[in-house]
């Protein structure tokens, strides 16, 4: 099936002396799929969201609505943002605080110039999408800010737009409206079959909301998968770091078989198990990346430890309520490990043997991973 969305080595660069704000940038989405741009402010989320939109013009590439080119550097089509059938919502509500809110739904549709009674059928339907099919005669400025973004959203909806795009569209709500919107945007959504492109910053909204996420950074789109490989499968310690890896260990892999390798820490602990990154060859110098809800204490010494076990100590415990967070001495270093649960098993001093599950161990050429990281925090 033919994409509803593709983005084709897209670029953008505002200006001669400046690094491009987007940088090579491809990806497609599947109708009715939603993706997701995650990053940090100012890694190009949202040029690339406005250059789809039509409110930016690239400085090259091609983007795709459909079968149809709605902007192709080479052969010169930039189809109008109006013209390109798109909704959009934003971080700011953009409604009309003077009109009613069946008014500020209705304006898209009369601006098209369709009849009063369909405008009035449609407008009652957005309205019983986004659940404010009570409020209909509501002067917009008596609402709440979760309520205003609904009438935003259901006004991107009323003319059945091909894609709706979405850029930080849940910022200036409160964290509780928030996390209700959050769920509600994705039913809607998925409801009516559209395809979405939805820009954020924060990583659970991401994997809440989207069924892939591209990870964005300086431009450029790193990795674009289902949250899951994201998590399990990160493509290098950007990625990994911007999902919550806080453990990193510094290494050289000394052996490998297949896609796993034997790593020696640096000061000579170990050697761990690890699954190899992409571009991490033998004897190279790599940091490894483990969550720290991915480790395993055992509190019974097992009598023999298995490649992936190890000895180690708990230096601090920090009980969060719903979970405790152990600060473990081992191999030489000191890793962060969180367990689930009301009940924190071990005190200070406790003696535990720790699991570092191979396939939960990322390696990444170290100098990258070092780098990044710090830009990460
Ligand atoms: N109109 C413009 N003129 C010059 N530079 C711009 C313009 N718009 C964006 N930029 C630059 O392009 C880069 C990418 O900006 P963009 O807004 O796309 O980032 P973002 O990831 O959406 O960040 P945020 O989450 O803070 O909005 C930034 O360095 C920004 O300063």
């Amino acid at each position: 099936m033919a994409a509803a969305l593709a983005v084709n080595h897209l670029w953008k660069s505002f200006g001669s002396g400046l690094r491009p704000a987007v940088r090579d940038v491809s990806f497609a989405a599947a109708p009715g799929e939603i993706i997701v741009l995650l990053g940090p402010s100012g890694c190009g989320k949202t040029t690339t969201l406005r250059m789809v939109a039509g409110l930016e013009q690239p400085t090259d590439g091609t983007i795709l609505i459909g079968t149809e080119a709605a902007y192709d550097s080479k052969q010169r089509i930039n189809v109008a943002p109006q013209h390109r059938q798109i909704g959009m919502v934003f971080q700011s509500y953009a409604v009309w605080p003077h009109m009613s809110v069946a008014k500020n739904v209705a304006y898209p549709l009369a601006r098209r110039g369709l009849g009063r009674a369909e405008i009035a059928r449609k407008v009652e339907e957005a309205l019983a999408l986004v659940g404010l099919e009570d409020y209909l005669d509501r002067s917009v400025s008596s609402l709440s800010g979760g309520q205003m973004q609904r009438v935003a959203l259901a006004r991107a909806l009323v003319y059945e737009p091909r894609i709706i795009l979405l850029d930080e569209p849940l910022s200036n709500l409160d964290a509780k409206l928030r996390l209700r919107l959050r769920d509600d945007l994705r039913t809607i959504i998925k409801k009516l079959g559209l395809t979405a492109l939805y820009v954020t910053h924060d990583q659970e909204e991401a994997v809440v909301i989207g069924d892939r996420i591209g990870v964005m950074k300086d431009g450029e789109l790193l990795q674009m998968s289902a949250a899951a490989d994201l998590y399990n499968r990160p493509a290098d310690a950007f990625v990994a770091h911007f999902t919550g890896v806080t453990n990193m260990l510094q290494g050289r892999v000394r052996s490998r078989s297949g896609g796993t390798a034997s790593i020696e820490l640096s000061g000579g602990a170990g050697p761990i198990l690890a699954t190899l990154g992409k571009d991490v060859a033998d004897g190279e110098a790599v940091s490894v990346g483990i969550r720290p809800e991915n480790i395993r204490l055992l509190d019974t010494p097992p009598s023999s430890l298995e490649p992936d076990q190890h000895r180690a100590r708990v230096v601090e415990r920090r009980f969060h309520g719903g979970q405790s967070v152990y600060r473990v001495a081992v191999l030489g270093t000191e890793l962060d490990v969180v367990e689930l649960g009301t009940m924190p098993r071990f005190d200070q001093g406790h003696e535990v043997t720790l699991t570092l599950p191979a396939d939960l161990c990322w390696s990444f050429p170290a100098e990258a991973s070092t780098d990044r990281r710090i830009e990460a925090v």
